[in-house]
């Protein structure tokens, strides 16, 4: 969310959020050595699509007008909200050095990785954030009742990457007494579901990479894609195994069984109007395959799943939403089937994942809590780098106006800070970001009407073998027996032909005679 030293009265109330990496007064965005410069916020004004009828209503929209609307604007190699850090996948003092961290599949750690990933999430569950904190109020209240007390709060690492995900999915309020409006989602159900969530995971590596001071650390993923109903990562080593005492709850063995989520009173939120804030309350829930009513959600989606998906040549499709048929990202988001049509009971791929769990990581105000979150996203987002390699889509291809609130093309991403568009995300992440992914994807199964087209090609070809065989065996017969035919007439007409000369000259001898 927001710079700790822009929340202030008067920063609020400025609208500005410039700071200066140095400390300096004066150098708001390192302008004194060049980095940056302050400039007014550019919000997309387009239209959005028909789900959203509230337009006025909510902080979020236009985002960040409603709180700032000057910010840093980074030159070069140049970013972060002070200017003071390099683009994503450079490094240095100049941020001129090229850098790529490896993410790799979780269960391919050593057992020493393994733990090492492990005690690094943990950090994050208890380090405070060292820059951002979050807003616990709409924008109405956020001066606090005597006009000077700011709601804002610290948060750690980690529950920030979990209100950033709450806040983007967090209901309209429209006023006391009134049921909030739950048809917004700024971050699900369009376009914005890959890019947002990209830039969510990058946001927390960033920040894990500064608490360890170590520019290679990675986040792995779990592959999700490999059906049947066991979480081969809910084990103490990794993210926790089952409870032997409670079906929903993790081993105590696993230090995932002492988090505590945040986030969790939504329906005090959405009648108060309030906003989640840092305080952590139950343990978390998670009962994989463990979903009696729901028997469709009991199994993880197949390899093929992921194979069928990465076929889809079109980004996404009108109406940019979770009804969007064979439309790369409402595929891999789940709302389609994996080969692209749309069918509203199929939940496949992200989705299925998530609801497999069967708990925390199941419901989309909570889900960051359970820290599987973390390498389920990746592997999406895997999913999608390789679906940008597979098809090298121009930046046209992401939506520009009429997808649903959040989701256009040029839209800032809610809650982020500074101001990030949904379309910065849409490139590769090797060549662009920094980071790349140690995967090896299944191959395409043939589709019915190939497999048909195939047997009548082969059977063709059978034929067309079969045809020409038997006619060099007929002609060779008709050949051999022609063949075996001519010495006997040759014999024949040799003995005919000397016995018909001996008589002639016989002939002639007796008729000399
Ligand atoms: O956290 C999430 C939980 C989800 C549940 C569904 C569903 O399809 O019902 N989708 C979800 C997305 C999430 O991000």
């Amino acid at each position: 969310q927001f710079p700790r030293e822009c929340v202030t009265p008067e920063g609020l109330r400025s609208g500005e959020c410039c700071p200066s990496p140095s400390g300096t007064p004066g150098d708001g965005c390192g302008a004194a050595t060049g980095r940056g410069q302050c400039v007014a916020v550019t919000a997309d004004s387009r239209p959005h699509g028909p789900q959203y009828p509230h337009d006025g209503r909510d902080d979020r929209e236009r985002w960040p007008l409603r709180f700032f609307n000057r910010t840093c604007q980074c030159n070069g190699n140049f970013s972060g909200y002070n200017c003071g850090r390099c683009r994503h996948g450079l490094a240095g003092p100049n941020c001129d050095q090229l850098v790529l961290v490896v993410r790799r599949n979780v269960m391919q750690l050593s057992a020493e990785e393994k733990r090492a990933f492990i005690q690094a999430l943990d950090q994050a569950k208890r380090t405070a954030h060292p820059d951002l904190v979050v807003v616990t109020r709409r924008y109405e209240d956020v001066f606090g009742p005597d006009g000077s007390t700011m709601q804002f709060e610290n948060i750690t690492i980690y529950n920030y990457f979990v209100w950033s995900h709450y806040y983007s999915v967090k209901k309209t309020f429209l006023g006391a007494g009134q049921p909030s409006f739950g048809g917004v989602d700024f971050s699900h159900e369009g376009p914005g579901f890959v890019t947002w969530h990209r830039y969510h995971l990058l946001q927390l590596e960033r920040d894990m990479q500064d608490m360890l001071r170590d520019p290679t650390f990675a986040l792995p993923y779990w592959n999700f894609a490999i059906g049947g109903s066991t979480c081969d990562i809910c084990s103490d080593d990794l993210l926790g195994a089952r409870s032997s005492f409670d079906m929903s709850s993790i081993s105590s063995n696993s230090i995932f069984s002492q988090w505590r989520v945040v986030c969790e009173s939504i329906d005090d939120y959405d009648t108060l109007g309030t906003v989640c804030n840092s305080t952590e309350s139950s343990p978390i829930r998670r009962n994989p395959a463990g979903n009696v009513a729901r028997p469709m959600v009991q199994k993880l989606p197949e390899p093929q799943d992921v194979a069928n998906c990465l076929e889809l040549n079109a980004f996404d499709t009108p109406p940019f939403y979770s009804t969007s048929s064979e439309s790369f990202r409402n595929t891999i988001e789940g709302y389609s089937a994996p080969q692209g049509n749309y069918d509203p009971v199929i939940r496949s791929l992200h989705n299925l994942a998530h609801l497999f769990l069967n708990g925390t990581g199941g419901q989309t105000h909570l889900s960051p809590n359970d820290p599987i979150f973390v390498l389920l996203h990746t592997f999406t987002d895997a999913i999608f780098d390789e679906w940008l390699r597979r098809h090298r889509p121009d930046l046209s291809s992401y939506p520009l106006e009429n997808t649903p609130i959040g989701h256009n093309r040029q839209f800032n991403m809610v809650p982020f800070w500074p101001p990030v568009t949904n379309v910065e995300m849409f490139v590769s992440a090797p060549e662009s970001l920094g980071y790349s992914y140690e995967a090896e994807w299944p191959a395409q199964a043939f589709t019915t009407t190939e497999i048909i087209t195939m047997a009548v090609v082969a059977a063709l070809v059978a034929v067309a073998v079969l045809f020409t065989v038997t006619t060099c065996v007929v002609r060779a017969r008709a050949y051999s027996n022609q063949e075996a035919r001519q010495p006997l007439l040759g014999e024949q007409y040799q003995r005919y032909s000397q016995e018909h000369e001996h008589e002639q000259r016989q002939d002639k001898t007796q008729s000399a005679v």
